[in-house]
């Protein structure tokens, strides 16, 4: 696949995440004129909403294993069909049972776009990691455009359902821009830790396993509990004003796009997702407990932007980037396992806090202060069980960090040389001295922990001190 074709088929993949964002909140963000045209009180609009939930539950594990099978692109194209069926049925829907159909339907959609999708940019291979990390800001981008723009069809005495109507205008074009380009093949194992998973042992794996799918689910919990609760919280415990209430989301979400293009910055310079993962979940933790705690109108407002830029900077992106890595073999079946505890998460979470809160509201974000803690705890475990993580690029850093330091070495030895021609020009010997020679490679041997490399490193040493005596001979042939 050429360069070309790779960003085209790169750029609509994001397209579609740009509809995702606005997928998640268009029906939220029209409660009151989906009620009208469904003749029903809110609360049954927000019984349609918990459909998608359910889509996603049912969706995710069989999808992803599917998309294993049957190659991701079909997996994308039934993505975008059904979430195009979704936005346009929404406005035709007849009665209540048929919308909770369809949001069943947008459900699927998203679990059939994420298992076509994720694993497609790990099979593109090069800066995968980074390349999922920004499918978050796509969406972040979304979500953030389309309350803007419901706000004005809604300022402009407009029909709310343009906004529906431009989803689905995008899915359309992107459709047909994506119809000719090729995917690359499935499950190919390229750009995956190097072996790392052969030296893990059976406990090991488990562990990791384990705590990899747990992730998707605190990952997730800590983003949804936050959006869900902050405002109330705001207003209620900290006693904000209703603007300033409402603006610590927006904090939130600025925070959130910035974070992504952070964490897609950092990962293009090969840092090292795991170490990223810890760093970002303990700023997370420390602001939430500040947002918690500390009751100062601007810390507040200050930890609210710093938790979008690390809870919701795509560590949850991260997290499944390293699951796949682990199992190259079957990206579309962990795909669907890590975003099946996704929806588990918004699916427990609203119960949970809106059973805490009934006693009150900081209670309810409190509970985000231990998920948020289990996040960090995961990533550690995580983090130490695994090692550090085995790439190509990776070792090649390490390899260049250990040849500027041999370069060092090897500039004092030749420096000692330089000592010793003054030495041998004053007593009159020869620059070759086999005796030493032989000591020396002793020495290498002597020296050397791992016995299978002792021919090699005295193949390089004989080398050097070829390199020394040449350096020797040229520099008496000058001084005569
Ligand atoms: O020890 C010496 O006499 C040196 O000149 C140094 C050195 C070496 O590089 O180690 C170089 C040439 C000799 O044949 C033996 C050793």
């Amino acid at each position: 696949m050429n360069a070309h074709m790779q960003h085209r088929l790169s750029l609509s993949l994001y397209l579609n995440y740009f509809v995702h964002g606005i997928g998640l909140i268009i029906l939220a963000q029209n409660m009151q004129s989906l009620g009208q045209l469904w003749h029903a009180p809110l609360a049954t609009v927000s019984y349609v909403i918990s459909g998608v939930g359910i889509g996603r539950l049912i969706a995710y594990l069989l999808l992803g294993i599917l998309s294993d099978r049957y190659g991701r692109k079909n997996f994308v194209f039934l993505g975008m069909i059904c979430y195009f069926v979704f936005f346009l049925g929404m406005l035709g829907a007849p009665n209540i049972q048929i919308a909770y159909l369809l949001a069943i339907i947008a459900g699927i959609a998203n679990s059939a776009l994420d298992s076509g999708t994720y694993t497609t940019f790990v099979e593109l291979g090069g800066k995968e990691g980074a390349s999922n990390v920004l499918i978050k800001a796509f969406m972040s981008l979304g979500e953030f455009v389309l309350p803007l723009f419901v706000a004005s069809l809604e300022n402009n005495s407009l029909w709310f359902g343009w906004s529906f109507i431009l989803a689905a205008s995008v899915l359309i074009i992107n459709f047909f821009l994506l119809l000719p380009i090729k995917f690359p093949k499935a499950n190919q194992s390229k750009s995956t830790m190097l072996g790392t998973l052969k030296f893990l042992s059976k406990p090991r794996k488990i562990i990791i396993t384990t705590a990899l799918a747990l992730y998707g689910y605190t990952s997730m919990a800590l983003m949804i509990l936050f959006t869900q609760w902050i405002t109330l919280y705001a207003s209620e415990t900290l006693h904000m004003g209703n603007v300033a209430a409402h603006f610590l989301l927006s904090l939130y979400s600025i925070g959130s796009i910035s974070g992504v293009l952070i964490m897609f910055w950092l990962l293009r310079r090969q840092i090292s997702e795991l170490t990223l993962l810890v760093f970002f979940n303990i700023a997370a933790l420390i602001s939430l407990s500040i947002i918690c705690f500390i009751h100062i109108a601007w810390l507040t407002q200050l930890a609210s932007f710093v938790f979008g830029l690390t809870a919701a900077s795509g560590v949850m992106q991260v997290g499944l980037n390293t699951f796949l890595k682990l199992y190259p073999q079957t990206k579309g079946l962990v795909t669907g396992i890590f975003f099946t505890f996704g929806s588990l998460a918004s699916f427990t979470v609203p119960v949970i806090t809106g059973w805490l809160s009934k006693k009150n509201i900081a209670a309810a974000l409190e509970f985000d202060l231990l998920i948020s803690c289990a996040s960090l705890i995961l990533v550690v475990i995580i983090r130490l069980t695994l090692g550090k993580q085995k790439t190509l690029a990776g070792t090649r850093r390490t390899i260049s960090y250990i040849d500027k330091l041999i370069v060092r070495l090897l500039v004092r030895r030749f420096k000692a040389v330089d000592t010793i021609i003054t030495f041998k020009e004053e007593i009159n010997i020869p620059v070759l001295d086999s005796k030493r020679e032989e000591k020396v490679l002793d020495n290498v041997a002597d020296q050397c922990s791992n016995q299978k490399i002792i021919p090699y490193l005295q193949e390089i040493y004989m080398s050097i001190m070829a390199s020394s005596r040449k350096y020797q001979e040229n520099k008496r042939h000058n001084n005569k």
